[in-house]
């Protein structure tokens, strides 16, 4: 088994950095747990493939570990990312632009904090702009860092929604979230094919109804 140093969440941390940046903008709890290391989150895999009934040792299992915990640095890469960061740069020359701007069908890959089973979706988002728009792909990266972190469907919608506020300031934002959780379809009541629908409206998507059914019938076409 490879050795690794420990990892502490000191102040010098650049998690640590990221996730104070997200947790000052109210993006996340406080969080005061010392991160254990990778050999230490390679054993904790071993003791649940045991518990799964399995014996760790043979020889399909024994790199199992290692896979499962390079696979969890990739799901839950989102702790380690700043969504205002992503949205700083701002571009002014839209020549007086004064419609929606709008993102359809963004994959979300999540997992519920629940389960943390996989739920697996499309975000819609759009949002009113003022004077300043924000480059398009960086809204697909918002979604994507929230997405990687554990998740409810209602949290993760409302952080986009709000990330998006506090950094653009436009006149409002819309963001419509679709997925299936696997917690509900693998598990559970094991029912298949229910997809879970949330929404969250600010500014005139909230005050102009009209826009917001513009909005939702973008989502649908
Ligand atoms: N509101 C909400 N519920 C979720 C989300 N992800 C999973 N859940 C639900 O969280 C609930 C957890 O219920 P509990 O009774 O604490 O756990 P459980 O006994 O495993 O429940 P079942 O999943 O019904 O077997 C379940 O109803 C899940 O379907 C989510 O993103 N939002
Ligand atoms: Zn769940």
């Amino acid at each position: 088994m490879d050795s690794f140093e420990p990892e502490h969440r000191e102040s010098n941390d650049p998690l640590v950095a990221a996730l104070n940046a997200t947790r000052a903008k109210g993006f996340s709890e406080t969080i005061n747990v010392e991160r254990p290391t990778k050999a230490q989150a390679m054993d904790a895999v071993k003791t649940l493939l045991a518990w799964a009934g399995d014996d760790p040792s043979r020889e399909g299992l024994i790199d199992t570990p290692k896979r499962v915990v390079e696979a969890y640095e990739e799901w839950f890469q989102g702790y380690q990312a700043d969504p205002a960061k992503e949205l700083s740069r701002t571009f002014e020359d839209v020549q007086g632009y004064d419609d929606m701007v709008m993102l359809r069908q963004i994959d979300v890959e999540s997992h519920c904090e629940h389960h943390m089973a996989a739920f697996l979706g499309k975000a819609y988002v759009a949002y009113m702009p003022t004077s300043k728009v924000v480059g398009i792909s960086k809204i697909a990266r918002v979604v994507e860092i929230f997405s990687k972190r554990l998740q409810t469907q209602e949290t993760l919608t409302k952080q986009i929604a709000d990330a998006l506020v506090d950094s653009l300031a436009p006149l409002g934002v819309a963001v419509l979230i679709d997925a299936e959780h696997q917690c509900m379809s693998t598990r559970g009541v094991h029912h298949k094919n229910v997809t879970t629908v949330t929404t969250r409206f600010t500014g005139v998507f909230k005050t102009d109804l009209a826009l917001q059914d513009r909005f939702m019938r973008f989502c649908q076409s």
